[in-house]
């Protein structure tokens, strides 16, 4: 996507030195655009666990690099594969509820194991992590070109009058390498002339609708309001929303979705009051070893400061300030669960399914046999 009208991903090989990894470090935007190098197994696991990079596709691909990274930097001496498997499960740690990182580093594990010395690991982790970043960018594409079908038929029914639609968190290009999931239909129906608007959560704590959302969009100039995280029930009572799309960290095999905290909330509302409920789905983000979300999916809790404090620009520059009495203790869950009776559809890459076993599994038949 683009930024100024330059074109960037999230994350990209340095061309003049492919030990060098860069990325957008998004705990600046909307203030600065500050590029990050890594290089080494903790530069990579630092950046995913502290956000620099944010969301389930980019912090699979962000891992499936550190691999590579931990693979370059191992002794050649030692016991590679145990240094592997060791390294997978440092990067597994980093972040424990986007099943991507799992399923990113599976696959990058997998290469390399077919690898005799560490040249050889090397350049097959590479070929799988570039193989895995033209896939997550392809899912995305098409995620587009599936979902738009939507927006197109809201249009239609509105006889051309704006398509009003809410989004919850940063599901956009920046929590992938590009397009993104949840904005992506919306990117798609823009750039197609039809008329719409986006409603923005803020998204609390950390503000990835307020700094990260709107700041893609003001880019790619689609009209957009930023609201706080409690307006969309009272926007969806006014008949203000005529379609919901987030994004998913992990979605189960009968359709149960773990995404930003708040999304379930926004869905007993949208239940309430029948505006269409779609996540946008990337195979990348199901597990199909789980069932039933509550109980299964990791919610992952974070450091209390991202509550009592909030960044902000001013004068220049950006500060830390905090909203609460300095002894005050706060609760920090990063992700919720929405059991699939509230998700009107998933929207994944292959087209768009009920969110259930039944419509996961014609979408995905050779999946869907996974015990
Ligand atoms: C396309 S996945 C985006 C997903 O990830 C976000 O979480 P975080 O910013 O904490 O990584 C949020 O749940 C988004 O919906």
């Amino acid at each position: 996507m683009k930024i100024e009208g330059q074109s960037f991903r999230s994350i990209w090989v340095k061309d003049e030195d492919e030990t060098k990894v860069q990325i957008i470090d998004q705990r600046y935007l909307p203030f600065e655009l500050v590029i990050e190098e890594l290089s080494t197994l903790d530069d990579f696991a630092r950046a995913i666990r502290e956000m620099h990079v944010r969301g389930a596709p980019l912090i699979g691909a962000t891992a499936a690099y550190g691999l590579c990274a931990a693979i370059r930097e191992m002794d050649p001496e030692s016991n590679l594969s145990e240094e592997v498997e060791k390294a997978v499960y440092y990067l597994r740690a980093t972040r424990p509820t986007a099943v991507d990182l799992q399923h990113a580093t599976e696959t990058v594990w997998r290469s390399a194991c077919r690898g005799s010395n560490q040249a050889e690991k090397l350049e097959l982790a590479k070929a799988a992590t570039e193989q895995l970043v033209a896939d997550s960018i392809l899912q995305c594409q098409l995620i587009g070109e599936h979902g738009v079908k939507l927006i197109e038929a809201i249009s239609k029914q509105k006889k051309g009058e704006t398509v009003n639609i809410l989004t919850h968190c940063n599901a956009g290009w920046l929590a992938c390498i590009d397009h993104g999931t949840a904005t992506a239909p919306i990117y798609a129906a823009h750039d197609q002339g039809i008329k719409l608007h986006v409603w923005v959560d803020e998204t609390r704590p950390r503000n990835q609708g307020a700094n990260l959302t709107a700041y893609e969009l003001a880019q790619h100039g689609v009209p957009h309001t930023v609201i706080v995280d409690n307006t969309g029930g009272h926007l969806m009572q006014h008949g203000m929303v005529d379609l919901i799309v987030v994004g998913t960290d992990r979605t189960t095999r009968s359709g149960d979705v773990a995404n930003k905290i708040g999304t379930y909330l926004k869905a007993l509302a949208a239940k309430d009051n029948g505006v269409p409920f779609y996540v946008a789905a990337p195979s990348s983000s199901i597990d199909w070893q789980i069932s039933d979300g509550l109980a299964e999916i990791p919610i992952e809790e974070r450091t209390d400061e991202e509550v009592k404090y909030v960044h902000g620009w001013f004068n220049g520059r950006i500060y830390k300030v905090l909203l609460t009495p300095h002894d005050s203790p706060a609760a920090n869950y990063g992700f919720d669960v929405t059991p699939a009776r509230l998700v009107s559809g998933l929207i994944t890459e292959r087209g768009v399914c009920a969110a259930s076993e039944n419509g996961l599994s014609e979408l995905f038949p050779e999946m869907s046999k996974v015990e």
